[in-house]
């Protein structure tokens, strides 16, 4: 990597729910970087549908894309740790305003591609990619071309969902074909934990057959290799307690 490595931990309004999740994003950041800035506040704990959960995340959305932005104005290579990968929404605007060619890559169990009209569990995070792409109105201008993101370890569709992917043009490829796909482009890696396998890391949504730690350090070496990775998120539910930070950290550390 070429650009200093600007590393920030958000604590988001969903991590009320999950408080191991934002403990595992900071122990993260600070593992990576010393000087990892914590930001960020719990909102008020209350269950959550979607538009619930949209209202409440609002200010950590917004804070999400500005730390991105942040990073990226200052010239240096944003990793992001969180617990909510909600915050696509706007980091993904952040990414694309900077570089408007570049290529998103989705490593998740789940394509997160769901609208209000599919969605079968009322999870905003379920639906964040689809509000990214412009396939529903989360109030947040879309930010990225369905075809320009490229999905591997998404094992977990809804039926709707499936359809939405399959017809916006969203790819979803076998972890070895990721690397040819994007050699040569600029991508920004979007790393939801449970693309790993649940015996490895335990999810809140875990789906049977992720990738092996093995397998998802290699697929982000090849990609270091192949391409111009200009950012990364990382982006859990359930995160590792710090039992796993090691773990996650030299997973991580394979993409820098
Ligand atoms: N990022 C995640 N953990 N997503 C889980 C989504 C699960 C399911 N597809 C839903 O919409 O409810």
């Amino acid at each position: 990597m070429d650009r200093p490595l600007s590393v920030t931990a958000l604590r988001c309004r969903t991590s009320d729910r999950t408080p191991g999740a934002s403990r595992g994003a900071e122990a993260l950041a600070l593992a990576l970087d010393p000087d990892a800035r914590l930001v960020g506040t719990f909102g008020e704990a209350r269950i959550a549908n979607w538009d619930d959960d949209l209202r409440d995340s609002h200010g950590c959305l917004l804070e999400a894309g500005g730390q991105v932005e942040d990073m990226l104005v200052a010239g240096a290579f944003p990793v992001l740790t969180t617990s909510d990968c909600s915050i696509c929404m706007t980091t993904f605007q952040a990414i694309t305003r900077h570089e408007p060619d570049a290529r998103v890559l989705w490593l998740d169990a789940h394509g997160d591609y769901n609208t209000p009209d599919t969605t079968p569990s009322g999870f905003l995070g379920g639906m964040c990619l689809a509000a990214s792409c412009g396939v529903w109105d989360a109030g947040f201008e879309p930010s990225i071309d369905p075809g320009r993101v490229l999905m591997s370890g998404v094992r977990d569709l809804d039926a709707g969902e499936r359809v939405l992917v399959d017809t916006t043009g969203v790819k979803n490829v076998r972890p070895s074909e990721v690397a040819q796909r994007l050699a040569g482009q600029k991508v920004y890696v979007h790393l939801d934990l449970d693309v790993l396998d649940p015996d490895i890391l335990p999810s809140q949504f875990a789906v049977p057959g992720g990738l092996s730690d093995t397998g998802l350090r290699t697929l982000l070496a090849e990609v270091k290799r192949e391409c111009e990775v200009i950012g990364l998120e990382v982006t859990a539910f359930e995160y590792p307690e710090p039992a796993n930070v090691e773990l996650v950290e030299s997973i991580v550390r394979a993409v820098l």
